[in-house]
Parts: structure tokens; C-alpha cells; sequence
């Protein structure tokens, strides 16, 4: 399987460098901007772990250089830079390739059907906590890191499995074949909405927060709220996800999770306010649930891009 990993941040970078580490794809590559190609060229791709660090030269393309053929791309930029992904992927698609794009939130899943067909487009997303450091280093901060995808109708398709068996060779990454993915991203979406409004919000971890008086309370009122969205969607989590997997985080006061949009604002960076934050207030108000909580969030996010986008952020050392 020959693999095209747009974007080597975070989640492209990790996922993509475990996949050259375990060697289970023909190829992999990866798509990127000019900064980032320099700096992959100069320094290799590095990712720090606790599940083990790596460091490896690897491909990196632009798009006039990409060709085509490959059979997978794993889709990895942020909400915001989307168009910008869609018109540098368009030269490498071959007839045969599959997408599968691995953003947090909903909407681009429909952006990409426009732009490339309903058949090219699966679902997917990463379990991470990452970020890419200002040296260009992939920075994983622990726990679990895992991939879902599958086709957006359950098919156990060819190019599902073939993936899966890439993924079954890397190591520190696990690649999880699905055949409801639907229902993984929305219960993706109501564990990132909670822990991104919460800790974005308050500028805390969950922890911090859980040993707020009342912060276990508040986190759990919006999570039941995002729960309740999700029934209203045709996709209620299941009880033993929301109770095994999901709730005991809030209730942690050692819990160290916070979004990795809070890492971004507190780097000054550009956020997917709109893509997640705006997504989920719309979505609360189709569903008829309490979204106080919702619009406080989104109308923080909406004021942070305003002082950043004026200039008012305050200097960092
Ligand atoms: N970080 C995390 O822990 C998690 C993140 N996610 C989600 O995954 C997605 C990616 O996040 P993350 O990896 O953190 O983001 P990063 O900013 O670390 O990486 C995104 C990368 O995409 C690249 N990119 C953007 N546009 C293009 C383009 N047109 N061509 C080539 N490369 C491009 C950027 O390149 P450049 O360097 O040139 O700007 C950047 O390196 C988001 O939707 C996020 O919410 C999901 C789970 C966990
Ligand atoms: C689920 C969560 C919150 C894990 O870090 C995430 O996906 C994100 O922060 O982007």
C-alpha cells in the first residue's frame, strides 16, 4: 500500500512516522508546505514519545511533486487550512485513491465528498495528544495513540483492511478498522468537545479543573449536554463508552487531558473554533439542549481569533 500523509504536524507526523517505522506500507510520504519541507530535508522527522522516539529521513513532497498512484492519503492539517489541503491534494489522486482524513470535528467530511466524490471519501480520526514543537519536533505527551477509520457506509472494504495491516506493523500506533465509524466520530466529538470547551475556558487541564469546588459537576453537566446532542444525531454513545471510557476522565482530579486546542491558544496559534466549538452550539440548538455552555465557549474562542487577528495577544517570553 502506497500511503500520502497530507501534513507532518502532529497527528501526520506521528502516525505517519510510525508507519515508516513498521514498515508494513510500501510507502509512505508526506505532503507539505515549503517551511516544512526544508525543515524535514535538513533534520528528518523526529517524534519524542514515551512509547519510544524516532527519527528517520522521509519523503517529503510538494504537490507538483507528489505524482500519483498512491492508495491512501491520511488527511492530517487543521479545519482552518482545509481548502488550502484540498487544492494541493487534487494533482495526487489517482483514480483508485482513498481518503481518509483524520481532523477532529464533521463538517470537512461533507467539503471533501464536493470536492472529490462521495467513494474517495472515508471516515476517520486519531486518538492523540500531541503537538508539533517550534523546533519542529513531533511531541507525543503520552497515553494511548490510535487511528479509527472505515468507510462511511460500514463496508469492510480492501482498502480498510489494507490499511489496517500497515497500521498492525507500527509500532506505539494502533490502526482500528471500523465498521461504524459514524458512531466513533460522534463519540469522538462529545469527549473533544468537553474536554476543548472545558479546558479552554477555564485554561486548565481536567484535573485542575476537577479540583475546582463544583469543576467535576460543570465538566459532567456539559458532558451530559454533548451526550444528548449526539442521541438527537441518530448516534447516542454507547453506555459503556460514556461510562467506562469517557466519564471517569472528568472525574479524575489527577487527570492531566486538556484539548490540544487549549495547547494552541496558549501558543497564540490559530484555532478550529468554528469547526468544532460553532459546530456543536448549532448542533445543540437543532437538538433543543441547554446551550449556555456551548455559546460561552464558542463566543471565547470567536474573542480570542478577534484579539489575535488585531494584534492584542499578549508578547510570550
Ligand atoms: N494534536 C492532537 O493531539 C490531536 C489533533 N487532532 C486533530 O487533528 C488535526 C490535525 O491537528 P495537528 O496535527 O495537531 O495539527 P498541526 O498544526 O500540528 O499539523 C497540521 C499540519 O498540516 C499541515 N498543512 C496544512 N495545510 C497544508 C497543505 N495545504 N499542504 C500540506 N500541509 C498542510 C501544516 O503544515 P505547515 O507546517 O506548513 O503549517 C501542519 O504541519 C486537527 O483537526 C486536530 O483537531 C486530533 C486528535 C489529537
Ligand atoms: C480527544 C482530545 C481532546 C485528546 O487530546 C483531542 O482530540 C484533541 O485535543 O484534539
Amino acid at each position: 500500500m502506497r500511503i500520502l500523509v497530507l501534513g507532518a504536524g502532529a497527528v501526520g507526523g506521528y502516525f505517519g512516522g510510525r508507519l515508516i517505522e513498521g514498515g508494513g506500507a510500501e510507502e509512505v510520504a508526506f505532503l507539505v508546505r515549503p517551511a516544512r519541507k526544508a525543515r524535514l530535508e535538513r533534520d528528518g522527522l523526529a517524534i519524542e514519545s514515551p512509547q519510544g522516539d524516532f527519527r528517520a529521513r522521509v519523503r517529503a513532497l510538494l504537490p507538483e511533486e507528489a505524482g500519483t498512484g498512491w492508495d491512501v492519503v491520511l488527511l492530517s492539517c487543521k479545519a482552518y487550512d482545509l481548502d488550502d489541503a484540498i487544492a494541493a491534494l487534487r494533482p495526487a489522486l489517482g483514480p483508485r485513491t482513498g481518503i481518509v482524513p483524520l481532523l477532529n470535528g464533521m463538517t470537512h467530511i461533507a467539503t471533501l465528498q464536493a470536492a472529490f466524490g462521495e467513494e474517495r471519501v472515508l471516515g476517520g480520526l486519531a486518538r492523540i495528544f500531541a503537538a508539533l514543537t517550534p523546533e519542529g519536533v513531533v511531541r507525543h505527551h503520552g497515553g494511548h495513540a490510535s487511528v479509527a477509520f472505515g468507510e462511511l457506509d460500514g463496508t469492510m472494504s480492501e482498502r480498510v483492511r489494507a490499511l489496517a495491516a500497515a497500521f498492525a506493523k507500527a509500532p506505539a500506533a494502533e490502526g482500528e478498522a471500523s465498521a461504524n465509524i459514524r458512531q466513533l466520530l460522534w463519540d469522538k466529538l462529545v469527549l473533544l468537545h468537553t474536554v476543548a470547551a472545558a479546558t479552554v475556558l477555564m485554561r486548565a487541564n481536567v484535573g485542575e479543573i476537577a479540583r475546582a469546588p463544583g469543576g467535576i459537576a460543570w465538566m459532567e453537566r456539559l458532558l451530559e449536554r454533548n451526550a444528548a446532542i449526539a442521541a438527537a444525531e441518530g448516534f447516542p454513545v454507547r453506555p459503556e463508552v460514556l461510562e467506562r471510557q469517557i466519564r471517569p476522565m472528568f472525574r479524575n482530579p489527577q487527570a492531566r487531558n486538556q484539548a490540544s486546542m487549549l495547547h494552541d491558544l496558549e501558543s497564540g496559534g490559530r484555532i478550529e473554533a468554528d469547526h468544532i466549538l460553532g459546530f456543536m452550539l448549532e448542533a445543540a440548538r437543532r437538538a433543543g439542549v441547554d446551550d449556555a455552555l456551548h455559546e460561552t465557549a464558542y463566543i471565547h474562542a470567536k474573542a480570542y481569533e478577534n484579539r489575535r487577528d488585531a494584534g492584542r495577544l499578549p508578547a510570550r517570553a
